[in-house]
């Protein structure tokens, strides 16, 4: 297992255009080798605002939009369309404003959907929190994605980590108590071992119920990439890159089959301990650079 590489960015917006060079360069980089690239998205600040650096990037277009597999990490469980969805907010940020394939998008199963519990598949109405509706909702739409992972690996008959595909750049938000993804600390969600999507009821940061890849899920990425900026996040990076229980820090169980990138500014690296090795990112990162300058 390779350790993390941790860059330290002088501040948050370029942190965010540093890593939409990076990720220029790494999917590009992917479709030369591979003909084709995939990215999972994350929701909250960190990720949307990657993405709209990444939309305003002069050389965004080195990436082939039309051979990006898009899927999600974790999903607010919410009717389609509403603006609290990671998807939803994706599409506004970046995905609306490039030439991606519509098949080659996957987001996550929304309330009012097939899987849904009526119109409300939020928390607080319909079956309401954990309710049966609810419940049996979101289980459906895990195991839905899970599906739909597990055919795009060419994996339909199998389980685990080997029913996803290598997505080759899978990008996590870290909360302030160290979750990534909709993995929460001490939840079941992050306690998964065998499937690749769960659904979340109770997640502390609302809305309370959701759906996530997992743990297992997460590792079976090439890149992990970790965002994280602000001083609300210092703490958790300093436990995320010293703990070794994932179940209490989930962050500490993201990682890459090839690379796990930590990407900071500086106020969310003030507290990395002694002896955790950070290098400054150089702010001719955020320029843009060609592919294959790794
Ligand atoms: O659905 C979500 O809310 C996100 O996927 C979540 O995992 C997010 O990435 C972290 O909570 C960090 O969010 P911030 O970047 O806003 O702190």
């Amino acid at each position: 297992m390779t350790a993390p590489r941790i860059l330290v960015h002088r501040d948050t917006e370029l942190m965010a255009r540093a890593t939409a060079a990076r990720l220029v360069r790494a999917l590009a980089d992917a479709q030369t080798a591979r003909g084709t690239a995939s990215v999972v998205l994350t929701g909250g600040r960190n990720g949307n605002a990657l993405l709209a650096a990444l939309a305003a990037s002069p050389d965004r277009d080195a990436v082939d939009w039309a051979r990006l597999d898009v899927w999600w990490g974790d999903e607010r469980f919410l009717p389609g369309g509403d603006p609290d969805r990671n998807e939803v907010q994706a599409r506004e940020a970046l995905l609306d404003a490039v030439g991606v394939d519509p098949a080659r998008v996957h987001p996550m199963p929304a309330a009012d959907g097939p899987h849904g519990a009526g119109e409300s598949g939020g928390a607080d109405g319909g079956a309401g929190d954990g309710g049966d509706g609810t419940e049996a909702a979101v289980a459906g739409a895990a195991e839905a994605y899970a599906r739909e992972l597990a055919e795009a690996a060419g994996a339909a008959d199998e389980h685990g980590p080997a029913a996803v595909p290598a997505f080759d750049v899978l990008l996590l938000g870290v909360g302030p108590d160290t979750h990534v993804a909709s993995l929460f600390p001490e939840l079941s969600a992050v306690r998964e071992t065998e499937r690749t999507v769960v659904g979340v009821h109770g997640a502390p940061k609302p809305p309370p119920v959701r759906i996530s890849l997992t743990l297992p899920a997460i590792r079976a990425a090439r890149e992990v990439w970790l965002l994280a900026a602000g001083e609300d996040k210092a703490g958790a990076v300093a436990r995320a890159l010293t703990a070794t229980g994932e179940i209490q820090v989930p962050a500490a169980g993201a990682r890459g089959t090839e690379r796990t990138l930590w990407l900071l500014d500086r106020a969310a690296a003030a507290r990395l301990p002694e002896g955790v090795t950070a290098e400054e990112a150089a702010p001719e990162d955020a320029a843009a650079s060609p592919p294959g300058s790794g």
